[in-house]
């Protein structure tokens, strides 16, 4: 039986730390590293949907890589993203986030052409095999990828022994049910969407790898608390909050992930700039969000905290 437990808990998607000329920048890097660190979260999620890594070139995922595994002391699990379009261009950011020595690298399916199953799994095991050494997450995101991973596909998958489990982001709670019977305890499975955190947890994942951790860590890490100590209550009460400040970030003219930086550039002094285009940037209306959202935080971490 695998020991999965480094993977459980809250793992907050990593940002894509860029500078005022839209590079990225290594000291945000390391900075939102160590701000991990403090914050005390299991793990990190590196160059995934929320590290923009749809927009960002390999050479810029490698940097992003190379400055978190540099400013991590060793107690983040770090988890790579490292899916690009090409199986090519996957499989040289596989090799060097197992060069780097990452605990576990993950992959979406190959978006835009609805490709086969057979197609979809020689995808995912040709960027396996390119880290032998490493642990693999099926990253499942039916919404935005266009395929999504059946019970079928799962199972194929599994016969590739460093398949550890799937990250779901599929909105129905009842997909990790699925996952998690099929998985068995050799398996683990990650909740996707933020705003059923606390219901992802109680259908089985052991863990969260979510794009809004990041701005908020205290109050994801106190619902994995009140789960822990079967406090539904509050635990409810969280996410009901969460959300509401969620609904906020996602209501500018810019992307949520714009918002979300200008949030840690006012409430933790964090330096992350904007976003990669073609993701659109705030505009001047757009502060009033930035400032209410940052506000609802502080707000619900003195009520939570
Ligand atoms: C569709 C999408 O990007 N889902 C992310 C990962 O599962 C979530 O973490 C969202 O960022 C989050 O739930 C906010 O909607
Ligand atoms: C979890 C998430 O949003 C990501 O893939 O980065």
């Amino acid at each position: 039986m695998r020991n999965l437990e480094k993977y459980e808990g809250v793992i907050p998607a990593f940002y894509a730390c860029l500078d005022e000329n839209g590079n990225v920048d290594e000291n945000g890097v390391q900075a939102l590293t160590r701000y991990f660190i403090d914050k005390g979260v299991k793990g990190i999620y590196v160059n995934g949907s929320s590290g923009e890594c749809i927009y960002l070139t390999v050479p810029e995922r490698k940097k992003v890589l190379e400055n978190v595994m540099k400013a991590n002391d060793g107690s983040l699990t770090v988890i790579a993203h490292v899916a690009c379009n090409s199986t090519e261009e996957s499989k040289e950011l596989a090799r060097h986030a197992e060069a780097l020595g990452v605990d576990a690298i993950a992959s979406i399916p190959p978006i835009y052409f609805k490709l086969p199953e057979h197609a979809i799994a020689k995808y995912w095991n040709d960027i396996s095999d390119a880290a032998p050494n490493t642990d693999f997450i099926i990253y499942n995101i039916p919404q935005l990828a266009g395929v999504a991973l059946t019970p079928g596909l799962y199972a194929e998958m599994r016969k590739n022994p460093r398949v550890i489990g799937v990250k779901n982001s599929s909105m129905p709670v009842q997909d990790i049910q699925m996952f998690c019977a099929d998985g068995g305890e050799d398996h683990i499975v990650f909740n996707g969407p933020d705003e059923q955190f606390i219901s992802g947890r109680l259908m089985g994942a052991k863990a969260g790898i979510g794009g809004t951790y990041g701005v908020m860590p205290e109050l994801f890490l106190k619902m994995d608390e009140c789960l822990k100590n079967k406090d539904l209550e509050t635990a409810r009460a969280i996410q009901y909050d969460v959300n509401s400040i969620i609904y906020k970030m996602c209501s500018a003219h810019g992307n949520m992930y714009a918002v979300i930086k200008a949030i840690l550039k006012k409430n933790e002094g964090l330096e992350l700039g904007t976003v990669k285009a073609p993701l659109a940037p705030l505009c001047e209306a757009d502060m009033v969000i930035v400032d209410e959202a940052a506000d609802m935080i502080c707000a619900a971490k003195k009520k939570y905290l």
